[in-house]
């Protein structure tokens, strides 16, 4: 699924328009109609009806209320390939389809007119059926009324016509105008004049008498991504008046007040229960805090070719099992040769942990062998090693320096890259510490191999010391900074960092010409190339010691086992949430998550 900045979506919309001759009003009329479904999904579910299949996080798909704030569906676009949203909504027209079972088809049964032959008993009929638009009825629709707050540029207009689909489906609907109806210009004003031929009732905000308690919903249409700064006037006080009245929201392309590009929230800012996003993901939905006041997220289409967005240099897309499969071209089912053996598999050095520290280096060992690598060695200060003996039987140990030293020294890179020779990955940093003369440590290594890098945890700290960008490099590096250590390595504060973490991790990951893994809720995973992907699975358990340590060990592992770096990156990085999703379901609360349990859960 591509995530577009708001940019390039007036760019694929400006291409579609005037390139392909597709009419505004046509994209208009489809996102309205796209909005009126989900609030009618979202009235089915809260009445106990049955549209919506189960989602990755156990939550119904394509329905309302009590999602998880991560869960971001659409067409095809399943986390985990499951049903997504054709949920028996679109059932469309069928006719004719001979020898199947009556009902048998999509759809809830309502609206099916089954015409049947002339069979016996037993004997099936020949099976003409007709089905009627069942994603846009509602059986309990007298119980609902819904506001349909409409601002004045194009957001609006998509919830003006959503508004006459909802009323077709014999919801009573009140438009709220924001600014007067007089000043809505081009498809808004086309869309204006149709509901009000319709004799929708329309109030104006400041004019007319409010009522948000007797409402049953909220369709947010006030600001889209034409929104420019905090919301103003009418605006501010509508949001404010809608997330203060306790009815569940439905946001037309983003939440109004949401920076549509990076995921800030202005004041106020509306927190939706769905938001019906409109032809592609926008960036601000998956960042946080956007994504938390984004709620359920549904991408619709609306008549704009989605390969536009490629061939069009999106660079971003969510990291689904089917860009690791197709984009990335990773085997996702980790097949093993029936031949295959411990050398298959890759060796990793791991060169890390100090006396204080001994746990971040035995979590990243053990991961990697997790990850199914064939090998691994620990390079630890000798005077550790003692301690570390049994902990993890699998694993080897070396040591780098002399017996007496719990720390690392300035002398032993060459060790770690004698250690290092022949393996498919060097990981340096769980557990590492700093010490005098660390900098030309980190740079023996990083300038003395071609083998792949994996930099973590101090070692990035090291990193954010020095002036790298003239150590000269010539095999790739992985750097999985936390928002903290991506501050340091950036020189910004930590603040800055996550406002706007797609932005941030493309834009080092070029300039410094390494796989950028910036961590926290969903992790951005940035190229040298330019590309960015944004994971979705994991869970707040992980925030917790060594969770990260753990990962550094998977994406080594997967290193180890011949993806290159991106992959291994990102697919240690989806594995990775989805190891700490699981470890999270299998505790009695997932506050008592701790790292190892990632490992267990791998
Ligand atoms: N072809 C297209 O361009 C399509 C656009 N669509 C919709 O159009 C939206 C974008 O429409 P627009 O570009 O007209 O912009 P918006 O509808 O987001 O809003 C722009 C209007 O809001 C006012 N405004 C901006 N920031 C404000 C603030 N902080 N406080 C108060 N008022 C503010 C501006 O004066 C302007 O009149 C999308 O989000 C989507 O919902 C859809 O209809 C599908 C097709
Ligand atoms: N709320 C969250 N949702 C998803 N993943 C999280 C969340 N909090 C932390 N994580 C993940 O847990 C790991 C924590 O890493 P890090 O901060 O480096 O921990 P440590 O340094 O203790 O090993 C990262 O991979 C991060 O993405
Ligand atoms: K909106």
């Amino acid at each position: 699924m591509d995530l577009v900045t708001v940019e390039q979506m007036r760019q694929l919309d400006r291409i579609t328009i005037e390139g392909l001759s597709i009419p505004a009003v046509a994209l208009m009329e489809n996102a309205g109609r796209a909005i009126a479904e989900e609030v009618i999904a979202l009235c089915r579910s809260r009445h106990g009806g049955g549209a919506g299949g189960e989602d990755r996080n156990g939550g119904r798909a394509g329905t309302g209320g009590g999602w998880a704030d991560a869960d971001i569906a659409g067409r095809g676009g399943y986390i985990n390939g499951g049903p997504g949203a054709e949920n028996g909504r679109d059932a469309g027209t069928d006719v004719g389809r001979g020898g199947e079972e009556p009902g048998a088809g999509r759809g809830s049964g309502r609206g099916v007119a089954a015409i049947q032959g002339s069979g016996g008993p037993g004997i099936q009929p020949p099976g003409f059926r007709v089905s009627g638009d069942t994603a846009l009825t509602l059986d309990s629709a007298e119980a609902e009324h819904w506001l349909i707050l409409v601002g004045k540029g194009n957001n609006g207009g998509d919830g003006l016509a959503a508004a006459r689909h909802l009323r077709e489906a014999g919801i009573a609907v009140t438009l709220v105008y924001a600014a007067a109806p007089e000043s809505l210009a081009g498809e808004a004003a086309l869309q204006r004049d149709a509901a009000a031929a319709m004799g929708l009732p329309a109030a104006i905000y400041g004019v007319d008498r409010l009522d948000f308690a007797a409402c049953s919903g909220i369709v947010d249409a006030l600001l889209g991504t034409g929104s420019a700064g905090a919301p103003r006037g009418a605006y501010a006080e509508l949001i404010a008046a809608a997330n203060g009245s306790g009815k569940p929201v439905v946001s037309a392309d983003i939440p109004s007040g949401l920076n549509a590009d990076t995921g800030e929230l202005h004041e106020p800012c509306i927190h939706a229960a769905v938001t019906v996003c409109l032809a592609f993901l926008k960036r601000g939905l998956v960042q946080y805090p956007g994504a938390g006041a984004a709620g359920h997220v549904v991408v619709r289409s609306i008549g704009i070719p989605a390969a536009l967005a490629r061939k069009h240099g999106v660079q971003a897309c969510l990291l689904t099992p089917e860009v690791l499969r197709t984009r990335l071209q990773i085997d996702v089912s980790r097949r093993r040769s029936p031949e295959g053996h411990k050398g298959t598999y890759g060796h990793v050095l791991l060169a890390g942990g100090s006396l204080a520290m001994s746990g971040a280096g035995l979590l990243s060992a053990r991961a990697a062998l997790r990850a199914g690598c064939g090998l691994v060695t620990w390079a630890l200060p000798g005077g550790l090693l003692p301690y570390v003996i049994g902990a993890a039987p699998e694993m080897m140990l070396a040591a780098a320096g002399s017996a007496e030293d719990g720390t690392w020294k300035a002398g032993t890179a060459a060790e770690v890259l004698r250690l290092g020779a022949g393996k498919e990955v060097i990981a340096v940093g769980p557990g590492l510490g700093r010490f005098e003369g660390d900098t030309d440590w980190l740079r023996t290594i990083w300038e003395g191999t071609e083998t792949p890098l994996v930099i973590d945890a101090d070692a990035l700290n090291i990193l954010a010391d020095a002036d790298y960008s003239s150590w000269t490099r010539r095999g790739p590096v992985i750097l999985t900074p936390h928002p903290g250590e991506m501050a340091r390595l950036a020189g910004l504060p930590t603040a800055e960092v996550q406002r706007d973490r797609i932005g941030l991790a493309l834009d080092y990951a070029r300039e410094h010409g390494v796989v950028l893994v910036l961590k926290g809720a969903h992790t951005v995973i940035a190229t040298p190339e330019g590309q960015a992907y944004v994971n979705v699975t994991g869970h707040p358990g992980m925030g917790t010691g060594g969770a990260g340590d753990v990962l550094t060990g998977i994406i080594s592992g997967l290193l180890a086992q011949g993806l290159n770096a991106a992959q291994a990156a990102a697919f240690g990085v989806y594995l990775h949430g989805l190891a700490g999703e699981r470890a999270a379901r299998l505790r009695h609360h997932p506050a008592a998550l701790i790292a190892g349990d990632i490992i267990e859960a791998l």
